[in-house]
């Protein structure tokens, strides 16, 4: 278990001089799926590292504590008991589960007696557009109902306004609030306009003390990408060499594809090494994805395709 990302002072010289070249990280981002055709044993392989690393989550307007406690009955055992068996592999769960603040409760009570922890979206998800008191005051909602970890939004304004210091105050409001739990900064790249401002946004969070920095909400017009996540990885790297500290990564939004699940996890290996393949630095979130990397491991297993409506949805 790494140390916990403490933070530091605001710190705007570290990126204030960032200009991403946004040609260069498309090409780049472009490449990966091409370069890496991983073997077939392999492939299976990795896609049970992702299901171990995926958040497996429910936003939905139409959310019940039935439809969370079938979310979670599928976190615990992710993928069928015989496939499991046949490839030799126990006790495989997912992450984590993410829902809303006043879902919280029957996560909870349906994990009970395991080790996933809950996750809660707060601060006014997906927009953020509420006073900052409100917002923490949803976060310490959050945490009376059990959640282990937080995921919050930020003010897309301070980025596009420029604006990094109040981005700095709000973050570091935040992860005091946070107390113990686990914080998890979506940066809603799809609205922050360019590759520079995802790049600076992510310096802000981890300044600020974020666990985790994650992509989108899912709610975007344009949720998780190839180039945005390796601008965030970079961004990553960059604040271990200056500070020590590993901070998380979550890509989330429109990750649907047991192919998505690879090459996220080609991009990280390549960027940051296949030590930060595991759920305490890396997470996907999602909420199809499960399905298709089910479907992928039942033709690994048994050869043939399952049909999808025999894989439960979640
Ligand atoms: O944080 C997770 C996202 O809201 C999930 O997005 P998705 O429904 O596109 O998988």
């Amino acid at each position: 278990m790494p140390r916990r990302n403490p933070g530091t002072d605001f710190r705007p010289d570290w990126f204030a001089r960032i200009a991403v070249n946004t040609p260069a990280a498309e090409r780049r981002a472009a490449s990966l799926p091409a370069r890496r055709s991983l073997k077939r044993e392999w492939q299976a392989a990795w896609l049970l590292n992702a299901v171990r690393c995926i958040d497996l989550t429910t936003l939905s307007g139409d959310d019940t504590p039935d439809r969370v406690a079938r979310l979670c009955a599928k976190a615990r055992r992710p993928l069928e008991a015989d496939h499991l068996a046949a490839m030799g592999i126990e006790g495989l769960t997912t992450g984590a589960v993410c829902v809303y603040p006043t879902m919280v409760a029957a996560a909870k009570a349906a994990l009970g007696g395991t080790r996933i922890p809950v996750a809660s979206v707060a601060t006014g998800f997906p927009a953020g557009l509420m006073p900052l008191d409100l917002r923490l005051a949803e976060i310490r909602h959050a945490l009376d109902q059990g959640a282990d970890e937080i995921d919050i939004v930020i003010s897309r304004a301070h980025v596009l306004q420029g604006d990094w210091s109040a981005l700095y105050d709000e973050l570091r409001a935040m992860r005091e609030t946070c107390g113990p739990a686990l914080m998890k900064a979506i940066l809603a790249t799809g609205e922050l306009k360019t590759l520079t401002n995802v790049a600076r946004a992510s310096h802000v969070a981890m300044q600020a003390g974020a666990d985790f920095i994650k992509t989108s909400t899912g709610k975007e017009p344009v949720n998780a990408t190839l180039p945005v996540s390796l601008v965030m990885l970079r961004a990553i790297r960059d604040y271990r060499d200056r500070t020590g500290f590993a901070v998380g990564f979550k890509p989330a939004g429109g990750l649907r594809t047991a192919r998505d699940a690879l090459n996220w996890q080609v991009l990280m290996a390549e960027e940051l090494g296949r030590d930060w393949l595991r759920p305490d630095l890396f997470r996907i979130g999602a909420s199809s994805l499960l399905a298709d990397i089910e479907r992928q491991i039942s033709h690994y297993v048994t050869g043939r395709y399952a049909a999808l409506h025999r894989l439960a949805a979640g």
